[in-house]
């Protein structure tokens, strides 16, 4: 069966960043496997897992370096891979369903991060972040509902300005909040005496290195130089089961006229949007199942995958590689 024309434009909407933020492509991801399932016409089992496989590897090529897109895909996949059903009618209530588990799951998530991340901010602090994040968000929010009363400076976040997203939100909310260049980090952080710094995450490795937004680990440089706690929150469906087994993230490149439209003859333009922070720089890891340092990362992501190889994509994940 063809694809609907639906699937087709929200996964278009998430390569042009139209849906962006690892939390919210993870959580389109799964909607448009639900809404696939649901358009299916057909009768045949067999047509049906090739129809919903065709759309996962849509989705999943639309953007690279988040795990939270893969992951989710395979958890709403699961179902109709390992599933025994008499009729696509069934698979289809499997996928559907298993859908409609992760987007509640995330949205959860998201929220108990707020709870629990809340409890690091005290009143007086100023707080630097960096591009948009929900996950962070959610921290902000809930610290400032809660009586907290602090400042933020947020980063501009270059070529895309999702800076800008970040500080409508929060001044919406009411929170004090400072829109910086990207270059003024340090400079904010010494002038200011700036006393935290939380971002969100869009993979997180089994060594506990952080894949954020580029500029993300130049930040994380700064603070520590300075002392300054340098916090991570993220859900856990951005711990990384690929790279468990030592498989690289994708660093995606994006189009060089997000940079510049018209750049001058003989100069290159390169624009990579993410970077990865080493977890030397990293002090602490928000996940809705607790705080974590880096290092535990693998034991997490051993305790998520260790029953389900097939979520890492068919990578079986073998148990000295976590020791
Ligand atoms: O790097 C970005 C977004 O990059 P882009 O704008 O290129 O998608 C965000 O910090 C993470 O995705 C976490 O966001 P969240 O906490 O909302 O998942």
């Amino acid at each position: 069966m063809e694809l609907p024309e639906e699937v087709r434009r929200i996964a278009e909407d998430i390569k042009a960043m139209r849906i962006r933020g690892a939390g919210r492509i993870a959580r389109a991801a799964a909607q448009t496997l639900m809404l696939a399932a649901e358009a299916y016409k057909g009768d045949s089992l067999e047509d049906f897992r090739a129809y919903m496989e065709e759309v996962a590897r849509l989705l999943i090529s639309t953007r690279p370096t988040a795990v939270s897109l893969p992951n989710a895909v395979n958890y709403v996949m699961r179902a109709l891979r390992e599933g025994r059903f008499q009729s696509p009618e069934d698979a289809r209530k499997a996928v559907v369903e298993a859908a409609r588990d992760f987007i509640e799951y995330s949205l959860q998530a998201v929220r108990r991060i707020g709870e629990i991340g809340s409890r690091l901010i005290e009143t007086g602090d100023r707080i630097i972040t960096h591009c948009n994040s929900n996950a962070v968000e959610s921290i902000l929010v809930t610290a400032w509902r809660s009586g907290k009363r602090f400042h933020v400076y947020a980063t501009e976040t270059r070529p895309r300005f999702q800076g800008y997203i970040t500080a409508r939100n929060l001044a919406r909310e009411g929170i004090p909040v400072t829109l910086v260049p990207d270059s003024a980090v340090l400079s904010v952080m010494r002038s200011r005496r700036i006393t935290r710094v939380i971002v969100g995450a869009d993979t997180i490795a089994a060594n506990g290195a952080v894949i954020n937004k580029i500029g993300t680990s130049q930040i994380a440089l700064a603070a520590h130089l300075h002392r300054i706690p340098f916090i991570v929150a993220t859900e856990t469906y951005k711990f990384s089961p690929y790279t468990v087994v030592g498989q690289p993230v994708e660093i995606e490149e994006r189009p060089p006229e997000e940079v510049l439209e018209n750049p001058p003859e003989g100069v290159v333009i390169r624009n990579p949007a993410f970077d990865a922070t080493p977890p030397e720089y990293v002090d602490m890891i928000v996940t809705e199942r607790g705080i974590i340092p880096p290092k535990s990362v693998a034991l997490v992501l051993w305790e998520l995958f260790r029953r389900r190889p097939a979520e890492a994509g068919g990578v079986k994940v073998e148990e000295d590689a976590t020791a």
